[in-house]
């Protein structure tokens, strides 16, 4: 994986099984924002295959089968809370996996699940930071995907959304979906793996991958 020119990481290798949450972990600048770009598509890997084995629709890429929650909440200020998801909805074709259940909601049903349905009619612009990060998630609730790519997942959320954002990682796992997450704060999910990036001398750096009890 290169940015700017540079070699952030080589040679990793992990996988991740269907109802398992990969937690990536590591110090500031290592690469796990990275590597979670290149499995959304939005970075091409210098080198290197994705596959998500299982799949409905094989010659669908990894990416179209994944939900990107990223420090950006990738939300239009102009539009309403209402019609960012509304386009999303349209924008993000479902990706239907043998073994991954979802229930999946309507945009309004998804603001009110997510404590923010008094928004529905005001632009995005007005939101608060949190109010605008739950507006985000709702995007991973309207169209089922199985593979939800989540960096700092918990970031401006208050307690009560936390806990809340924590039940919905929960209920996607055990409906058969996968989580790769980055953080540097101890998620309470059900079935985790590590994966732990380490900074090296260049050219690259090491990594270990070890399963929870
Ligand atoms: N668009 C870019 N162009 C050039 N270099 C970049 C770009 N994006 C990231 N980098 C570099 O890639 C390296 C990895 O960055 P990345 O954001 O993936 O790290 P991280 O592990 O997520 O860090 P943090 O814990 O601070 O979020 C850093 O050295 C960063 O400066």
């Amino acid at each position: 994986m290169d940015r700017g020119g540079r070699r952030v990481f080589a040679g990793l290798t992990f996988s991740v099984s269907a109802g398992t949450a990969l937690i990536v972990t590591g110090p500031n600048g290592v690469g796990k924002s990275s590597l979670l770009r290149t499995l959304a598509g939005l970075v091409a890997p210098a080198e290197g295959d994705l596959n998500l084995e299982g799949a409905s629709q094989p010659d669908m890429a990894v990416h179209e089968h994944a939900h990107y929650f990223g420090h950006q909440d990738a939300l239009k200020p102009a539009l309403t809370a209402l019609e960012n998801l509304t386009f999303w909805q349209s924008f993000s074709a479902p990706a239907p996996s043998p073994g991954f259940k979802s229930a999946v909601m309507k945009p309004v049903q998804a603001l009110e699940f997510l404590g923010i349905g008094h928004t529905a009619r005001l632009p995005a612009a007005y939101l608060s930071a949190g109010q605008r990060r739950r507006l985000s998630l709702a995007r991973l609730l309207i169209t089922p995907r199985p593979l939800w790519l989540m960096d700092e997942p918990t970031s401006a959320l208050d307690t009560a959304s936390e806990a809340r954002l924590l039940d919905l990682m929960n209920n996607h796992l055990s409906g058969g979906g996968i989580i790769i997450a980055a953080t540097h704060s101890p998620l309470n999910l059900s079935t985790i793996v590590r994966l732990h990036l380490e900074t090296a001398p260049e050219p690259m750096a090491p990594l270990s991958q070890e399963r929870d009890a």
